[in-house]
């Protein structure tokens, strides 16, 4: 399982600000260019580039979990056209953005904030044919089933289409454990956090590093 870490500087001054050598041990840096200023979108991912020369970093423009993050299609489209040639991975929203032309390095997500779909199935389904080599699905649960669910339907996915990095995991406190058995059902990726979380229930890479250590 690879760590992803996020990063969700507000300004140019923050990414500057940023203590490098403590995201180390992530195998992939999340650049959440979404907390920044659209104008300062160009200067701000040379910056990001800097600050981590050696990882391989993906861009993701979140839209779904803010109802202040009002983007058109097409500025969306265009942020993913301009961005996708500068970083490792491009985070598209693929099932809201679907009429997006995906860029070889792209990553689709969906997300659900008030629950484990019942449809998750058809949802992973639908982003895998969207002929994405990484598919990404974050839910969050609202009962101990629904993440015993989400990572039966995981494993079965991923068993079925064994080329795609499929990559799941519910939020919250009840999801917690998904984040760190990501590989014992099918999940390829765990995102951990360093100082504030991107999502609810996300743990710090440091207990993450350890407890990949004693699960490997
Ligand atoms: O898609 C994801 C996963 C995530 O939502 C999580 O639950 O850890 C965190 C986001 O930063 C990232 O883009």
């Amino acid at each position: 399982m690879k760590i992803v870490v996020p990063i969700m500087p507000k300004s140019l001054a923050e990414i500057a600000e940023l203590d490098t050598i403590q995201y180390a041990a992530a195998d992939l840096i999340e650049w959440r260019a979404d907390f920044m200023p659209m104008a300062d979108l160009e200067q701000a991912a040379r910056d990001v580039k800097a600050q981590f020369p050696k990882q391989e970093i993906i861009f993701t423009y979140r839209t779904e979990d803010k109802a202040e993050t009002i983007i058109s299609a097409e500025d969306y489209a265009t942020l993913v056209q301009q961005f996708s040639t500068v970083f490792t991975y491009i985070d598209v929203e693929i099932l809201k953005f679907s009429a997006i032309t995906l860029p070889d390095n792209a990553l689709v997500s969906y997300h659900d904030f008030t629950q484990i779909p019942l449809n998750l199935p058809d949802i992973l389904s639908k982003m895998a044919a969207s002929g994405a080599k990484i598919v990404k699905f974050a839910g969050m649960p609202q009962k101990q089933s629904d993440v015993l669910r989400l990572m039966t339907e995981t494993l079965r996915f991923s068993e079925a289409h064994p080329n795609l990095t499929l990559v799941t995991m519910a939020m919250g406190e009840l999801g917690k454990m998904t984040r760190v058995a990501s590989d014992s059902f099918g999940s390829s990726w765990t995102f951990a956090s360093m100082g504030a979380t991107s999502a609810p229930g996300q743990l710090s890479l440091e207990d993450v590093v350890k407890i990949r250590e004693i699960f490997q």
